[in-house]
């Protein structure tokens, strides 16, 4: 099967997209799909798969697969590159539309640059704070902050919530000494969060600024997370670290995002989006 595809990236966390308007895909393969396009080696390489599919809500759809096939409910810099293909493809013809993601719709204003778009800001709505939103065990909470989580003998605190997929956020006083790649993989998994987790550390350096990091559920490590950059700005607003309605300049390892958590709980994320390649992916010589 050949399968005509656009590799695009918002901050170096990059998906295969592939336009189902035109090329609907089968149901059962996605997750197969998914995990060959990622490959670096017999593949095309990337963080996972994105569907820019037909919706009966918006005008356009997103659905996100991570690199190891499993299906996430929403992909903020998968949302800004949707935003990006839609305007420039003539899916829609105003700078400011819906996307239906699997977690809900949002709004989303593009910016242009010579006819193209440059930037993308999302309002990723708001933030789902409880502890069964999230899904996180143990007795209901309305907020999850800074609770006591050891993991593999290193007391931790983590601060959860959802931006329609699970964060867990771990503030540390600096970011190069993260125990990204030792802790990543256990906390991903941990049963603490039956749906497993995104886990993202956090060095505060102002309430205006953030650097972090990121192992992102079902594909490791990745150059940014646009729904952990919005958690993290939330989370920061939590701890009382940030202030709420004020921008927030994310450092992630790919470049910077702005969050603003505005006064009617509305989590805001501005950044840019890129096309990298199009071309026609083989399916059948991968399998
Ligand atoms: N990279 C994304 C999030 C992708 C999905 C995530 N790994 C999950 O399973 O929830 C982003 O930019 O938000």
């Amino acid at each position: 099967m050949k399968i005509p595809f656009v590799k695009m990236h918002g901050l170096g966390n990059n998906y295969v997209f592939v336009d189902t308007f035109d090329h609907p895909l089968e149901e059962r393969q996605l997750p197969e799909i998914a995990r060959n396009v990622a490959d670096v080696h017999t593949g095309i390489g990337s963080d996972g798969l994105i569907l820019i599919t037909p919706s009966d809500k918006a005008p356009v759809g997103m659905r996100i697969f991570n690199n190891d096939g499993s299906e996430g409910k929403n992909c903020g810099n998968g949302l800004r590159c949707v935003a990006k293909y839609a305007y420039e493809k003539g899916i829609v013809s105003i700078e400011q539309f819906q996307i239906e993601a699997k977690s809900g719709v949002v709004d989303a204003t593009v910016r242009l640059e010579d006819g193209k778009v440059d930037q993308v800001t999302i309002d990723m709505g708001t933030p789902w704070l409880k502890r069964s939103e999230i899904p996180m065990v143990g007795a209901e909470v309305d907020q999850v902050v800074g609770e006591a989580f050891d993991v593999s003998h290193h007391p931790l605190e983590v601060t959860a919530l959802s931006m329609g997929n699970p964060h867990a956020i771990f503030f540390v006083d600096d970011i190069a000494q993260a125990p990204l790649k030792t802790l990543g993989p256990v906390i991903t998994n941990d049963p603490r969060f039956p749906d497993g987790v995104n886990v993202e550390f956090v060095e505060v350096v102002s309430p205006t600024e953030l650097h972090f990091r990121v192992w992102e559920r079902g594909s490791g490590i990745t150059q940014a997370c646009g729904t952990g950059a919005c958690a993290a700005g939330v989370a920061s607003v939590l701890n009382g670290y940030a202030k709420k309605d004020s921008d927030i300049v994310v450092h992630l390892s790919g470049g910077d995002l702005i969050i603003k958590w505005d006064l009617h709980d509305r989590v805001w994320m501005t950044g840019p989006a890129e096309v990298i390649a199009e071309g026609v992916y083989h399916f059948e010589r991968n399998v």
